[in-house]
């Protein structure tokens, strides 16, 4: 269903809308800024450092807003912001649109258009300008002419004409002012397949080889490229998109998601392309880095539910959700979760004949609280598949699992932490590396070392060995003395280690140091014929002890 534009406010009516007549009246017409070298000059006087001059690749965009927030100006910002480019923007028209289409426009005056252009482009040093709904021929003009009076790297257009909902977002007069004037001054021109037959009178699309005519005939209106983006031909199994430089045609291939949310697809590539060049990328590098963006946003956001809607936004920032950004999406941690810390030991499970992923399910069916991959011996790739497979395990039961020593094995099996030594990265490091959200733990035997700990932002310490161990070569052994100063020297939750057992646990929890939260054992629970059983055993010891 096309939601005609209201009558009332699209397009020559603008101003006639109560909103936009008290923007114009309220908003006091301010001097024009300073041309911008003499500001930028101002700046780097008043500036003690010379980082706020570093160049930061800036696209405007000229497009209208989406109130759902999946296309559009909100899209260009998201996109923007997701490839490391700051985006400014220029909004064209107002949209109520949410997944099940557009419901009424208000077109922006022409003249305030100007004026948002004149007051970014005047004083921002833009790098490249993205066109989105430019809903007449006025709009289109406007922008011809200021990027005439100050011209940027480069201009990617989208002709936006009809909403993915298929409502009409531009007029068909702005067609003939489109090829005419933009096209001309564009370095790339994006249409879908049927944006590219409304282009050229209505040609029928049907094939790749229909899809390379119309970008040729479409080169000839002046652009330096053309995208002709088959997305939408939903025959193939894959996305194929024509790009054409004028010379040559390169067929750029993407595997077709199956999802409903693809609302904003070609404003996210459109802005992409235009991040890309804004950091001085060729054009058909910038068109690569952006159809492999919009695959994987589409691939992370399929089964996304958003609106009621036939078509559904996705989620330009997925990247925040996978390590080291995934803050909000792990719990966090608990000091209560070190109660009971099994920490494996690859020569004692080699020994008993169970793979690292049985003695971990083993471990946790027995009670344990958190669970440490310990694989001083195993290969890379070997101990990668094994803790990718313990993750799943201690996912579904809500044990978060940590990497002993290995952070590269932590971030590629998404562990939910790392636990290092004092001959290790930091932990400072460490949190650089895995972001704000994972577990991070410390070995300390010290005071010095608790405090260290704590100003580097780890989470826990380790502290021992408590009681002598033959499980760690030429370990110094603190005794109860040597646990007790470090424990109350630390601001940070601590777990004792080394050498306990099912006769000894108890009276370290007995010490009743209030930051001693719990145990951490090896061989008394792997080097053990049943694992099962003796982490049992040793949740009984440590609950009736903390009853006591
Ligand atoms: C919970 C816990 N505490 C201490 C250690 C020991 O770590 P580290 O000092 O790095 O020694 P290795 O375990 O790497 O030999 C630990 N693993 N877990
Ligand atoms: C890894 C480690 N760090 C200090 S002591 C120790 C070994 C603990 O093993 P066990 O529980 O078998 O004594
Ligand atoms: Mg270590």
């Amino acid at each position: 269903m096309a939601a005609a534009p209201q009558q009332s406010v699209h397009p020559s009516l603008p101003s006639s809308t109560s909103t936009l007549r008290l923007l114009i009246s309220s908003s006091p017409r301010r001097p024009p800024p300073p041309p911008p070298r003499a500001r930028r000059y101002n700046r780097l006087a008043a500036s003690a450092s010379a980082a706020r001059e570093m160049p930061w690749p800036h696209v405007l965009t000229v497009a209208g807003s989406d109130s759902g927030g999946g296309a559009g100006i909100q899209a260009d910002i998201k996109a923007c912001a997701a490839l490391g480019a700051y985006c400014s923007s220029v909004v064209t028209a107002v949209t109520a649109q949410n997944t099940a289409g557009v419901q009424g426009i208000h077109v922006v005056p022409e003249e305030f258009i100007r004026e948002q252009l004149n007051s970014v482009l005047s004083d921002m040093s833009v790098d490249v300008v993205k066109t989105g709904m430019l809903p007449s021929i006025g709009v289109v003009r406007v922008l011809c002419e200021s990027l005439k009076k100050f011209p940027v790297k480069a201009l990617v257009v989208d002709p936006v004409m009809v909403s993915t909902s298929g409502d009409i977002l531009s007029e068909s007069s702005t067609l003939s002012v489109y090829r005419d004037e933009l096209f001309a001054m564009a370095d790339i021109v994006t249409p879908n397949v049927k944006e590219a037959s409304r282009l050229l009178g209505g040609v029928s699309l049907r094939t790749v080889s229909d899809m390379r005519n119309a970008a040729e005939s479409i080169y000839k209106f002046g652009p330096k490229h053309v995208l002709v983006k088959g997305g939408d031909m939903l025959e193939s199994s894959d996305a194929t998109d024509v790009f054409f430089d004028g010379k040559e045609f390169i067929e750029l291939h993407a595997h077709r998601i199956k999802t409903h949310n693809t609302h904003g697809t070609g404003c996210t590539l459109a802005s992409c392309i235009a991040s890309e060049l804004a950091k001085g990328a060729t054009m058909l590098h910038a068109v690569q880095v952006a159809k492999n963006f919009v695959e994987s946003a589409l691939h992370h956001s399929k089964d996304l539910v958003i609106g009621n809607g036939p078509q559904g936004p996705f989620d330009h920032l997925f990247k925040l959700k996978c390590p080291p950004y995934n803050v909000g999406s792990q719990p966090s941690f608990k000091p209560d979760q070190l109660f009971l810390y099994a920490v494996t030991d690859s020569g004692m499970n080699k020994k008993w004949g169970r793979s690292i992923k049985e003695a971990v399910q083993a471990a946790i069916e027995g009670g344990a609280t958190i669970v440490q991959l310990r694989e001083k011996d195993s290969e890379t790739r070997e101990f990668l598949e094994a803790a990718k497979a313990c993750m799943e395990i201690c996912k579904s039961s809500g044990v978060p699992l940590l990497i002993n020593d290995r952070v590269d094995i932590a971030l590629a099996c998404n562990a939910d932490g790392v636990h290092v030594g004092q001959s290790d990265m930091s932990a400072h490091e460490v949190r650089e590396l895995l972001g704000p959200g994972k577990i991070i733990g410390v070995s300390c035997k010290t005071p010095a070392q608790a405090q260290q700990a704590w100003n580097d932002g780890a989470d826990y310490i380790g502290c021992g060995g408590v009681f002598p161990t033959s499980t760690k070569a030429n370990n110094p052994t603190l005794g109860f003395d040597g646990l007790k100063t470090v424990c109350l020297a630390s601001k940070l939750p601590v777990v004792a280690i080394g050498g306990i057992n099912a006769s000894n646990a108890g009276s370290v929890m007995e010490l009743g140091l209030p930051n001693l939260k719990g145990v951490a054992v090896v061989s008394a629970l792997f080097d053990r014929p049943s694992v099962v059983a003796e982490t049992r055993n040793m949740k009984s010891i440590l609950t009736n002890t903390s009853r006591t």
